[in-house]
């Protein structure tokens, strides 16, 4: 039957289809009964706070945690079915925190984001690797370093390197685990704005609400492992969710300039949620 579906319009099938998703290890339910599909070419941003289970759902979907219950789809097909190579040919994945282990160039370690399209018999051509990967490294202002130690990067420069690798994978569907951690603002739009401007399926954690209201088509609100709500960052970035789900004050109004939503919080006083008895 899904095949029959997929001659009928590819175009229209879901990139991404989680389906009644849970996952959880012995000491707790992470996450429970999620649902959502996400189409071809949607940026997604992933919201929720501390510990609403964020990145389990993103580990889930590349794979390196297995759902409970429930499954994932990519383009129509179990995730648990493809290969290795598929996996890494369809999905570049960035996480947070990832220390190499062992020393390499900025310009060697990009070089490993070319493995997954490589094949075996074909012969490499340097020269042309070289090209891409230097013209990547000036989309994220990383060229002059090209030859500097991984290990001596900022944590801002690493982070724009892990995207760069990622890109040059070329990937069908990008999975961010909160890339604009570590960057200063003016990288915070500037990653944002290129992972955008490539028209690709793009999957985010995202803690900053205007930046997540400024990119993503849609957005996920997950709290306490469920998905809360889900649509357009219109839909889901309301002062009332704002309230209900991270308990803080919020005016949420549109931007002066821009056709995107703006989120103004009250930082104080806020009455301490603890004092009220
Ligand atoms: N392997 C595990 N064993 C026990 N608890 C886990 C495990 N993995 C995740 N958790 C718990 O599940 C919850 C969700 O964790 P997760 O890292 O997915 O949250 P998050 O939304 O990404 O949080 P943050 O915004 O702080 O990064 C947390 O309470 C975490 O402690």
């Amino acid at each position: 039957m899904l095949h029959a579906v997929r001659t009928e319009s590819t175009q229209d099938l879901p990139v991404i289809e989680v389906e009644q998703l849970s996952w959880a290890c012995p000491q707790k339910l992470v996450l429970a009964d999620v649902s959502f599909s996400v189409q071809a070419g949607q940026f997604v941003g992933l919201l929720g706070p501390n510990g609403a289970g964020k990145s389990t759902l993103l580990r889930c979907l590349y794979r390196y945690l297995q759902p409970t219950t429930g499954g994932i789809r990519l383009n129509g097909q179990p995730l648990s079915q493809l290969s290795q190579q598929q996996l890494a040919q369809r999905v570049a994945v960035v996480t947070q925190h990832t220390p190499l282990g062992f020393s390499m160039s900025v310009r060697q370690f990009m070089a490993t984001g070319l493995l997954a399209q490589q094949r075996f018999w074909h012969r490499r051509n340097e020269r042309a690797e070289r090209i891409q990967i230097d013209a990547t490294l000036v989309r994220v202002g990383l060229l002059e370093l090209a030859e500097q130690r991984y290990e001596h990067l900022s944590g801002g420069e690493q982070q724009r390197l892990l995207i760069a690798r990622a890109l040059l994978q070329r990937p069908q569907i990008l999975i961010l685990d909160e890339p604009t951690n570590h960057l200063d603002v003016y990288y915070q739009i500037e990653i944002l704005q290129l992972v955008r401007s490539l028209g690709i399926t793009v999957i985010a954690s995202i803690h900053d609400l205007n930046l997540a209201a400024g990119y993503c088509d849609r957005l996920l609100l997950l709290q306490q492992g469920r998905l809360v709500a889900k649509g357009t960052p219109q839909q889901v970035l309301t002062s009332d969710n704002l309230q209900r789900i991270y308990h803080v004050d919020a005016i949420v109004d549109q931007h002066p300039t821009q056709r995107y939503q703006r989120v103004t919080f009250q930082y104080h006083p806020k009455p301490n949620r603890d004092a009220n008895g």
